[in-house]
């Protein structure tokens, strides 16, 4: 996957971070363990390259989540219906194998008078996703985060994702996908609304 800019130090051409002899350590003990020789050639750079690998995959937690929701719009021209970002992809690693689980979350909000840019709901769950995590806790933190700080009538987050530690090891089930949601405010106490938003996620 190519770099964003919001990568920083981690994209292409910027000077790469220092990797603590302990971590390539660390990673050249798993290279044994998994039964191959950490000193061939093919596997030279690969404890640097692991070490640098999880440096993005767990830079959520570089990220304070709740600061995407801070710059907010009062003034939308009286708009007082869903907002819906519906089936954003995302990657996380499953806190129990450190395996990717690989899905696409539905996030929705009712506001009440505090409206974010749409790209910030993105980012609440990259920020969350990008981290060791299980779903429910993934869910909980995205609904709990936007309830917290934007104050809206409803909250619904919905998450369908595959967990590696599933499809590639243990019980071997390929193709099956976990579903998690949190329903908050309207979304949980008024069942039309609950039937409306998950209309327009598609469920
Ligand atoms: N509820 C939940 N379980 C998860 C998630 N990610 C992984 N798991 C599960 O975490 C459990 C860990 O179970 P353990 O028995 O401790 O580990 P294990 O022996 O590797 O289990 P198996 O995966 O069944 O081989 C497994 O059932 C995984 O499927 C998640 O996001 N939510
Ligand atoms: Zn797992």
């Amino acid at each position: 996957m190519p770099c964003s800019p919001e990568d920083g130090d981690l994209v292409q051409g910027a000077p790469k971070v220092a990797v603590p002899d302990d971590v390539a350590e660390a990673v050249r003990t798993l290279i044994r363990w998994a039964g191959d020789d950490p000193d061939r050639e093919g596997l030279l750079d690969t404890p640097k390259r692991v070490a640098r690998a999880w440096r993005e995959y767990a830079r959520g937690y570089a990220e304070d989540p709740a600061h995407h929701l801070s710059r907010i719009f009062y003034e939308v021209g009286g708009y007082d219906e869903i907002v819906l970002l519906k089936d954003i992809p995302f990657q996380s690693h499953c806190e129990h194998h450190m395996a990717p689980i690989i899905g696409k979350a539905s996030i929705a909000y009712l506001p009440a008078d505090k409206v974010v840019g749409i790209s910030k709901l993105a980012r609440v769950l990259h920020a969350f996703s990008r981290r060791l995590q299980v779903q429910e806790r993934l869910t909980a933190e995205v609904a709990d985060c936007i309830w917290d700080n934007l104050n809206p009538k409803g909250v619904a987050v919905v998450i369908e994702a595959s967990h590696a530690c599933m499809t590639a090891r243990g019980v071997g089930t390929p193709g099956v996908m976990m579903t998690t949601s949190r329903m908050m405010g309207c979304f949980r106490e008024d069942e039309r609304s609950r039937k409306e938003v998950l209309a327009l996620m598609g469920y």
